[in-house]
């Protein structure tokens, strides 16, 4: 239409501010989900940023690596910062995490607590959202999580609850979103809410990226994964992945390359190293087979996967080993 007009400098510039006001300014920022342990939070950061890059299990406190997703928009960038389940520290392991959380909350933009509606607000989500009050500066947004498993009463009840929370600490939140990030429901307006509250930046990350952990972290967290699912329920805390190695074999043919992996799970006793290994080795085998496939698909190459079971004696109480496990 402006090419049938005759243009004039001030109709040029009429046109050049109607424009400004309808462009919204590029957000961009970070944003992290808390909540207690299996509350959904690495399950809603994968259906957010619609890949799997963080880890999730029906196991709790599986997080131990604060791994970013990245949800890309033309007009923002949001990056998730997975935190491990905030909860009362009773190791140094635990202290460590809980100061890791804390570090994160206060660096954000946004902090988002997750409380799973199909369970009551109790306890544990009181001592998380008094953590979160201590943390002044950042802003502060509800999600009631897995509501696929709730009936719409046990919802409405639920914000309630989660609303009460909030005046009773004397946390101020911002929104409070019900989800369900397995059904898909309310995702994309979680997103839109979350990016709301981002300052006006730039870009931070080249588009497409999804995840800035380095690989060799996503691969140990994937055995991790996967040696969690086989062994029995008082194991996971004392399991950790290392991955030594991870090398192009050489001397292949370009179109068949093989990824060499060399990785040790470490145990904190003897008769843990049984548990994994199983009889004749057979766990051992399905937590390398059901791993490599994981691997395969998160790095797009065939992959060779060398799995050694090691102890590290109470790594969960001795700094060097924490150190050494990468905590
Ligand atoms: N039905 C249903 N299940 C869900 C939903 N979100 C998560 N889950 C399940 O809840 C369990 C825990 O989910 P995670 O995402 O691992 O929880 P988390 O809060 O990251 O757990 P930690 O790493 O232990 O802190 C898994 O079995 C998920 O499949 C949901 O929206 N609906």
């Amino acid at each position: 239409m402006s090419e049938s007009t005759t243009p004039s400098p001030e109709s040029t510039e009429s046109t050049e501010s109607t424009e400004s006001t309808e462009r919204p300014a590029h957000r961009s920022g970070f944003a992290s989900f808390v909540g207690r342990p299996n509350a959904g939070k690495s399950t809603l950061t994968n259906a957010l940023v619609g890949a799997k890059v963080v880890i999730t299990s029906s196991k709790p406190q599986t997080t131990r690596t604060v791994v970013r997703g990245i949800v890309h928009r033309p007009d923002a960038q949001l990056v998730l910062v997975d935190t491990p389940g905030l909860h009362r520290p009773r190791t140094l392991l635990g202290e460590r995490l809980n100061d890791l959380v804390k570090t994160t909350l206060a660096e954000v933009d946004v902090v988002a607590a997750c409380f799973p509606a199909n369970e009551k607000v109790g306890p544990g989500d009181r001592f998380i959202v008094k953590e979160m009050a201590k943390v002044k500066r950042t802003t502060k947004v509800a999600i009631a999580t897995k509501t696929d498993l709730a009936t719409p009463e046990q919802v409405g009840q639920h914000l309630l609850d989660i609303a009460a929370l909030g005046a009773e600490t004397g946390v101020e939140w911002a929104e409070i979103v019900p989800v369900s990030a397995t059904a898909g429901d309310q995702v994309g307006l979680l997103a839109d809410l979350l990016i709301g509250l981002l300052p006006e930046g730039p870009q931070l990350y080249p588009d497409g990226d999804l995840s800035d952990a380095p690989e060799e972290i996503l691969v140990a967290e994937l055995i991790r994964e996967a040696a969690l699912e086989d062994v029995r329920d008082e194991l996971p805390h004392s399991i950790a992945v290392v991955v030594e190695e991870m090398n192009l074999r050489e001397d292949r043919p370009e179109d068949k390359p093989l990824l060499d992996i060399h990785a040790n799970v470490y145990v904190e006793r003897d008769s843990q190293k049984g548990i994994i290994i199983g009889h004749k080795g057979s766990r051992l085998r399905k937590i390398g087979t059901d791993s490599r496939k994981q691997i395969e698909a998160l790095l797009g190459t065939p992959v060779y996967l060398d799995l050694h079971v090691k102890i590290a004696k109470d790594w969960q109480r001795d700094p060097r080993q924490l150190r050494k496990l990468g905590f």
